[in-house]
């Protein structure tokens, strides 16, 4: 596995290594021993998929504030996705800043997202499936999210936007809400 940092600090892409022969592929998501490079220590507390059927559909952006603040993996299993982290870290230089990376089902390529930011996606295929590996469990009464639109971000998504859950089109504004960032 390679790790290349992004302008956000610790967000991280890491390159996986596949192994190929003439049955087919093999590669790892995960390795504690070649990521302790990334995060000594890194654990997960669950892990899981999401299938999204159409092109254009938007999850997110969503977060879980302390202390349930939780680090993610993700891998595309199926299809193509744009994926996206954004900096709600307070104190954070980049505070607000996002960062976007194409993800797709020849997994070569993964994000790792640290504590402390939002993570949202469009899907660029019908039938896109992610993996996910979460450092803490999902914790309804700690979940926040900020709405893929905001202007005070203003992520600019490759596709026109075609469905987002009735939950993400309510999501708040960070004018709406004085949003000032968490502390992960
Ligand atoms: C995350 C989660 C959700 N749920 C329930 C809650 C809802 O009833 C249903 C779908 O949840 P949600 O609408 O939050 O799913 P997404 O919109 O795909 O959100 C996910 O995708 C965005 C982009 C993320 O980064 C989040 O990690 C994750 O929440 O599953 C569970 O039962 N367990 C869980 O761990």
């Amino acid at each position: 596995m390679k790790f290349l940092t992004t302008p956000l600090a610790g967000l991280t892409l890491i390159e996986t290594t596949r192994i190929e022969d003439e049955r087919g592929q093999f590669s790892r998501v995960f390795c504690e021993a070649e990521c302790a490079a990334l995060r000594p220590g890194l654990h997960w507390a669950q892990i899981n998929v999401s299938r999204t059927y159409h092109r254009g559909t938007v999850r997110g952006m969503h977060f879980q504030y302390p202390p349930a603040a939780e680090a993610k993996l993700i891998r595309c299993l199926r299809g193509r996705v744009f994926d996206i982290a954004v900096d709600l870290r307070a104190d954070s230089p980049t505070f607000l800043r996002w960062h976007g990376v194409e993800l797709d089902e020849d997994g070569k390529t993964q994000l790792f997202i640290p504590e402390g930011f939002a993570h949202g996606f469009q899907a660029l295929s019908d039938d896109a499936q992610l993996l996910y590996l979460h450092s803490a469990a999902w914790n309804r009464e700690k979940e926040g999210g900020l709405h893929h639109d905001d202007p005070a971000i203003a992520i600019t998504w490759p596709l026109p936007v075609t469905q987002v859950s009735s939950r993400d089109q309510q999501l708040p504004s960070v004018k709406d809400t004085g949003f000032a960032g968490i502390q992960p």
